[in-house]
């Protein structure tokens, strides 16, 4: 008997990625990563406010909605300076089959939290279609905490840290987490938008030499520079599918008020329409996560604009363009010389 196996790697490198037109959206109304109320209900609002519409009416786009991720109400554990595991695994479980199902009925998903403890799920399922998959997290925090390091023992602090192979050792046992296995490398990740870094999530970032745009450095190279710059330290082949977990509060604070850790000094939200414009046209992305929108922090003004702010961003990365077209024939009129009378 040949006891040599032959792996079939779930990789999409080899043949070339082609741009998908179908989407497949996931809500996830989860707020136990964090202690405030009001981010479980984003779901809800950016539905109400016209999400699956306004993507409708990108030309050419499929969209399907798959839904609610509903968190069953069970047995919490404890596991020291991490409040709420039980919820945040069960939860994140669900979601990580949701997007697996998702990306096999070929749709890029499109993830609706809540916290950003559901980046667990959403890159876990992701991880087990596109094993070969790059992820850039475009946040004012690099959430690459453990229970051991972080200061709020919130777990929205600490999903890059569970999701990376490198740091499967910097971890107690955590029960209830068995079905996930942090096989995702930390050479696959890049930052965007960073100026809120814990001491200990600096000296990772320095130690893997995760590829960093943080707030300064984005400000130095150009929104352009800084994405493109990431996505070829992360992928020289331009060949990989892209993951990208977009936490509202990358974006400045008076760009996006309603969110539960906010920092001044920001991306406006051009710069992010710009990324994820820069996303797409790579026809690489295959999931976009869109986080920590709080509806139930600021006044209405704040909301709206919160929400609204949440929408540009989505529609940017599906092909959205305000580049209107110029209705035929306008731009061949000829150019009058204004020193000769119109004829
Ligand atoms: N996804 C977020 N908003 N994360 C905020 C994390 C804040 C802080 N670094 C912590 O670990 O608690």
């Amino acid at each position: 008997m040949n006891l040599c196996r032959v792996t079939v790697r779930k990789m999409s490198q080899g043949k070339k990625l082609q741009p998908l037109r179908k989407v497949g959206i996931i809500g996830v109304p989860f707020e136990k990563g964090q202690k405030k109320y009001g981010v479980s209900v984003a779901p809800a609002a950016l539905r109400a406010a016209g999400l699956i519409s306004k993507l409708k009416e990108i030309e050419g786009l499929d969209v399907k909605d798959y839904g609610d991720i509903e968190t069953p109400d069970i047995k919490e554990v404890k596991v020291d300076n991490m409040a709420h595991l039980a919820l945040v695994s069960a939860c994140n479980k669900k979601l990580s089959e949701r997007v697996t199902q998702v990306l096999k009925d070929d749709r890029i998903v499109v993830t609706i939290g809540g916290d950003h403890s559901i980046g667990v799920g959403t890159v876990d399922g992701h991880y087990k279609v596109n094993e070969d998959m790059i992820l850039v997290w475009v946040d004012a925090h690099a959430d690459i905490n453990t229970n051991k390091t972080s200061d709020s023992g919130s777990v929205h602090g600490m999903p890059v840290a569970l999701l990376v192979t490198e740091f499967r050792n910097y971890w107690p046992y955590l029960p209830t987490m068995d079905w996930q296995d942090p096989v995702f490398s930390i050479k696959s990740l890049g930052y965007i938008g960073l100026r809120s870094v814990d001491n200990f999530e600096r000296l990772a970032i320095e130690k893997y030499k995760v590829p960093t745009f943080a707030m300064e450095d984005v400000e130095e190279h150009g929104i352009k520079n800084s994405i493109q710059h990431v996505l070829q330290a992360l992928d020289p082949t331009s060949s990989r599918p892209i993951h990208v977990s977009f936490d509202i509060d990358a974006l400045d604070a008076l760009e996006a008020p309603s969110t539960g850790t906010p920092v001044r000094g920001g991306l406006t939200l051009r710069e992010a329409i710009c990324l994820m414009e820069i996303v797409h046209a790579t026809g690489r992305l295959r999931a976009v996560d869109l986080v920590e929108v709080n509806p139930a922090i600021g006044n209405e003004k704040d909301r709206n604009q919160t929400i609204e702010a949440g929408l540009c961003i989505l529609k940017a990365a599906l092909g959205f363009s305000r580049r209107g077209t110029a209705p035929r024939g306008v731009l061949d009129l000829p150019i009058q010389d204004p020193n000769k009378p119109a004829s």
